[in-house]
């Protein structure tokens, strides 16, 4: 659905913040991309949807070169939701924060509201569509910005560290989030440095580091390199941590297999 190939960026010209990437991701696949701060991820996914363009190489949308696209174009396909919520809500009201996406496109009036509806669902807020977003928490206002791209509707979902000071209903949330959309054929890329979220919701995991593509494999794999974990910056997941300390010979990645493991001792 999305390629990205001998991808490079520069924001000055001079120095590569991402170096000959290449990458493609899937319908009905969930990827987290992990990797110490400034390691390039948010510059990798927002040449994703055009928001920046790539200073060499080529990203593909299903199958097709988005070079001389514009971003508006691309975001019916690729949804971006921003890092930060604040720069990207620009309504006064949620209902309308959501409905700005589809409402451009001309939907009908009645596929428009199964839209917000759905979205507003998902995302819990639909008890609170006449408020303004900034009635809301930080972390709240990031589910606003999902629900925006959720109501796009697009076949890829792109987010940006969601669970960034999320409490743990809300990160349920975002994990039944994840689910629905894979189960739904959609392709979903989430930025985390939640590795405990990462190992409950992934199968897929990118390493970025230095500005290049580290790894590229499963949780399982992943974590079990230690190395690659210290070059990363990369702190395993408490489970795993928890059997190394108490040298089990299994290596559970969750608190569910973690206690699964204990149990059959
Ligand atoms: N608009 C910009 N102009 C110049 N440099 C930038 C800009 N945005 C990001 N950078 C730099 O590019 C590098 C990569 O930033 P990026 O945000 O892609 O990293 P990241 O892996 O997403 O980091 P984090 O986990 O902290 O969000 C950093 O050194 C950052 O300072």
């Amino acid at each position: 659905m999305v390629e990205l190939k001998n991808v490079s960026f520069s924001y000055d010209g001079q120095k590569q913040i991402v170096h000959d990437i290449n990458l493609a991701f899937t319908a009905g696949t969930a990827t987290a991309i992990i990797g110490q701060n400034g390691a390039g991820k948010t510059t990798t996914v927002k040449m994703m949807n055009h928001l920046l363009v790539p200073t060499q190489g080529q990203i593909l949308v299903n199958g097709e070169d988005i070079h001389d696209r514009t971003t508006a174009q691309v975001a019916h396909h690729v949804g971006y939701a921003f890092q930060n919520p604040d720069d990207q809500i620009f309504n006064n009201s949620i209902q309308k924060e959501i409905e700005f996406g589809p409402k451009r496109d001309n939907l009908p009036q009645d596929q428009l509201q199964k839209r917000v509806q759905v979205a507003a669902k998902m995302t819990g807020l639909s008890e609170h569509l006449d408020e303004h977003p900034y009635n809301f928490p930080y972390s709240l206002r990031k589910f606003i910005t999902i629900a925006s791209i959720l109501a796009m509707n697009p076949e890829t979902y792109i987010f940006d560290e969601p669970t960034a000071g999320q409490d743990h209903l809300s990160r349920q949330r975002l994990s039944k989030i994840i689910t629905q959309l894979v189960a739904q054929q959609k392709c979903v890329i989430v930025i985390t440095h939640d590795m405990n979220f990462v190992a409950e919701n992934f199968n897929r995991v990118i390493v970025l580091s230095e500005h290049q593509v580290l790894a590229d494999d499963t949780p399982q794999a992943i974590f079990s390199q230690p190395k690659l974990m210290t070059r990363a910056n990369i702190e395993p997941p408490e489970a795993l941590s928890i059997a190394r300390r108490v040298h089990m010979a299994t290596r559970p990645l969750t608190v569910t297999t973690l206690v699964d493991a204990l149990k059959s001792k």
